[in-house]
């Protein structure tokens, strides 16, 4: 007879102690939890948005690459519709396989997809382009059946809220106003469940990665669970449930050329079950991606060559296998 962990994903995280083949080895586990760090900024964007706001901003995004968003704009029911639809679409059998009748365009990721020289990350994936808006969601899940309402009214505010973003960054960069606007929208999403953990102190949810967006606009409620690189050590971002996680992404990181940090982070895992939900914003896939030419002087030359959007995508495998589904051509 098959094991329960074969019919059902999800149980084979409701376990006593982490099975093996998800225990990393010494060097890679993240071993006893650094506590939260309180220094990462915090910005209040319910305010005016002035010279300091802009400033905070350009200082984390080069001291950090990272800081959080309050008063954003997005209401709480927003946040908490969505947090729910994909609760329950983690929760429901129908996220395996029902992406495989040609008609979708939304990759679902069960752990056992995840091996990593031998050894399986701790969560669930579920993956989905969303631009043009009105045309992706038609592919999206259907199950449950409020699931492309929700997202997408999620996705339209956090888009606006991108774009807010931008403008201050362009501010802070002294580029010219309206320079990102052709990048307004959200490309994908990412949202990642996290089941309780036996040992967080032997998995990982997510391997160390720089994001290949222009910004990335992550929600993850209200338990930890993301660490930044910095100065050489791990540091674990505060959870609040009313705050957006806002870091720079590699498109970002040349376009500003090298001004602007694309820092590395990974995921730990947690004895609470965990949702997060990554929006990247992202250029077009033709979108030639390099320096900006009013930040390239003589003194910083460009430290990046040209490359189409799509290029950069294909080559640096940042979509895995699923790219040709999940990348506009
Ligand atoms: O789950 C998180 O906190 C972070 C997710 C992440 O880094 C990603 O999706 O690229
Ligand atoms: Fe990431």
């Amino acid at each position: 007879m098959e094991s329960p962990a074969a019919t059902n994903p999800s149980s084979r995280f409701d376990v006593e102690n982490v099975p093996t083949n998800y225990t990393f080895p010494e060097k890679d586990r993240p071993g006893e939890l650094p506590p939260v760090c309180h220094t990462l900024p915090v910005i209040d964007l319910g305010k005016a948005l002035d010279a300091e706001t802009v400033n905070l901003i350009f200082k984390a995004s080069q001291e950090f690459g990272f800081f959080q968003v309050i008063n954003h704009g997005v209401s709480e029911k927003i946040l908490g519709d969505t947090t729910d639809v994909l609760k329950e679409f983690f929760a429901s059998p129908e996220k395996e396989g029902s992406n495989s009748c040609g008609k979708s365009n939304w990759v679902y990721d069960g752990s056992v997809n995840f091996d990593v020289n031998g050894v399986h990350l701790w969560r669930e994936n579920l993956k989905h382009p969303c631009n043009p808006l009105e045309e992706c969601m038609q592919q999206w899940p259907h199950h449950p059946t409020r699931y492309r309402d929700v997202v997408s009214t999620y996705l339209t505010e956090v888009g606006k809220l991108g774009k807010r973003i931008l403008d201050l960054i362009c501010q802070g960069l002294g580029l010219e106003k309206g320079y990102f606007d052709g990048f307004s929208g959200v490309e994908l999403l990412s949202a990642n469940s996290y089941p309780p953990c036996p040992d967080p102190s032997l998995t990982l949810g997510i391997l160390r990665h720089y994001d290949p967006s222009l910004i990335t606009i992550l929600y993850q409620g209200d338990v930890p669970g993301l660490q930044i690189m910095k100065d050489g050590t791990w540091i674990t971002v505060g959870a609040m449930s009313n705050a957006f996680v806002v870091n720079i992404g590699n498109q970002l990181e040349i376009i500003s050329n090298g001004i602007l940090k694309s820092v590395e982070h990974r995921v730990v895992n947690s004895s609470e079950a965990r949702l997060s939900i990554a929006a990247f914003i992202n250029p077009s896939p033709s979108y030639i991606v390099e320096p900006a030419q009013a930040l390239v002087t003589e003194l910083n030359p460009a430290r990046f060559k040209p490359k189409s959007y799509k290029e950069f995508v294909y080559s640096s495998g940042a979509l895995g296998t699923h790219t040709k589904t999940l990348q506009r051509e």
